[in-house]
């Protein structure tokens, strides 16, 4: 049997161990009237930009930050912290647990307790709520039952609640085993130790457990058993903000933390900007030329959005850091590029927008593990690049992309925020571009629309 690969499905390829699979079915037509949410008319940039975004602080650090002042041994203050969907439901989620959680001018100001029992989380869509809050739900004093969004069911949760069991804290599963919703039952104290877990599908299943480790009583020793670990800068990231709060992390075996037990401090901390979220303001500056800035740029950073300089300079733009100022130029000429994102995923749509914008085909590699985002985003790219007339297949680890002049139409989100920026991004050279249900960039970006047409001034 010959099969034609299409959008939306796996190609076959030399990489592709499934080999080919069966004929695409032609994409379902878009009709924007009868679209959940806002659809919103993506501008067109009227000519190069010259623009200065002031980008709001990382989810990532955010929701390590809050997790962590809730367990720590006295009060804490947040600054420049992201409020958005994301971190919302996380400052909720302790509040509810017990902890004090006070808005002070702007800076979120924490108060640790003893965690209580018999309250439930709204883990919404966001992978950071539903993973780091397990661990800490089992040093609880009673059952804290876990649900989330319909999407949010779909998305993998086994190998923590799995590591918690051999931990021999009671997860009682409630629908579908390893996945939302599921109660934790906790005992008030997690004995800890040694402990596996297949960190494949998600980073996060890692830097949950050792987020909360050091509040168990022999720490935790953590060995990843995966072949492949997606996105180690979000765990070195982990590790980082639990030494800035003087717990002892050892990390220098392969594959393997140990956190020891002992106190987290209280602290005073500034959230830097969250640079993932800066990648598509930067983007526009390849798409429209002109340049775009983005101050607060730190000068070292676990953040993935660290490699974006980089990955904008090999698709044709030049970098500046100007003090703290990253400085984004672009031609309007975008080059395609093979590129493995493992380290990077939440970052492949905003790259696959540009791609397909390119004058040369790209491969994305290495994000097998983006099928349990938001959405699977390798389906959600291909489909919607391909809708607006471009081509863009799956293979068994990520995208190729051949650019095609693209058109008009309605680019479906799945209720993922970076679908929507990565459809701004295209509508900024496509007329006719419409982003569905935009207001789902609230998960960690609720003005993205003013500071899109900010960006674009008073011409876009
Ligand atoms: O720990 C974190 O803050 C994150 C880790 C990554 O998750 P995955 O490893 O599941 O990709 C990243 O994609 C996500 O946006 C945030
Ligand atoms: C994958 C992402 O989010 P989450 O923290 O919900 O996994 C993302 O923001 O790209």
């Amino acid at each position: 049997m010959t099969t034609t690969p299409g959008p939306g499905r796996r190609t076959p390829d030399a990489v592709d161990p499934l080999g080919p699979v069966d004929v695409a079915q032609p994409l379902a037509p878009v009709d924007a009237d009868r679209l959940p949410g806002d659809v919103w008319a993506a501008p067109v940039a009227a000519g190069p930009l010259d623009a200065l975004v002031d980008v709001p602080g990382s989810k990532s650090l955010t929701n390590r930050y809050l997790v962590l002042a809730a367990l720590a041994d006295g009060p804490g203050r947040l600054r420049g912290a992201l409020r958005s969907r994301d971190t919302v439901l996380m400052a909720a989620a302790l509040r509810s647990l017990g902890v004090g959680i006070e808005d002070d001018g702007g800076d979120w100001v924490i108060t640790p307790a003893t965690l209580r029992g018999g309250v439930e989380v709204d883990c919404g869509l966001a992978g950071t709520v539903m993973r780091f809050l397990p661990p800490v739900a089992a040093l609880a004093d009673g059952a804290v039952r876990f649900d989330g969004d319909a999407g949010a069911r779909a998305r993998p949760m086994g190998p923590v609640l799995t590591a918690l069991h051999g931990l021999d804290v009671e997860v009682v599963p409630h629908g579908e085993r390893g996945h939302l919703p599921f109660t934790v039952v906790g005992a008030g104290a997690v004995a800890g130790g040694p402990v596996d877990v297949d960190a494949t599908a998600s980073s996060q299943f890692v830097s949950g457990l050792l987020l909360a480790a050091a509040r168990f009583e022999r720490g935790l020793l953590l060995r990843h058993t995966g072949r492949t670990l997606p996105s180690l800068p979000h765990i070195d990231m982990t590790v980082e903000v639990l030494r800035e709060a003087g717990v002892t992390v050892d990390d220098s075996r392969p594959a393997l933390w140990e956190v020891a037990p002992g106190p987290i401090a209280g602290r005073d901390v500034r959230v830097e900007p969250d640079l993932s979220n800066a990648g598509a303001f930067l983007a526009a500056a390849l798409v429209a030329g002109g340049t775009v800035r983005v101050p607060g740029w730190p000068a070292r950073t676990t953040q993935p959005g660290a490699l974006l300089p980089g990955i904008l300079e090999r698709m044709g733009a030049t970098t500046r850091l100007e003090g703290d100022v990253l400085a984004v130029t672009g031609t309007g000429t975008v080059h395609g590029l093979d590129l493995d994102l493992h380290e990077a995923g939440e970052l492949a749509p905003t790259i696959a927008a540009l791609a397909a914008l390119a004058d040369s085909p790209s491969r994305l590699r290495g994000i097998a593990h983006l099928r349990g985002h938001e959405t699977d985003r390798l389906t959600a790219l291909a489909t919607e690049i391909t809708r607006l007339g471009g081509w863009a297949e799956q293979t068994s680890d990520g995208l190729v992309i051949t650019p095609r002049p693209l058109h008009a139409g309605v680019v479906r989100t799945y209720h993922d925020h970076r679908m929507a920026t990565a459809g701004a991004l295209l509508g900024l050279r496509v007329p006719g571009v419409k982003v569905e249900d935009v207001a789902t960039t609230g998960k960690t970006l609720p003005d993205f629309v003013g500071m899109w047409q900010r960006m674009l001034g008073p011409a876009g």
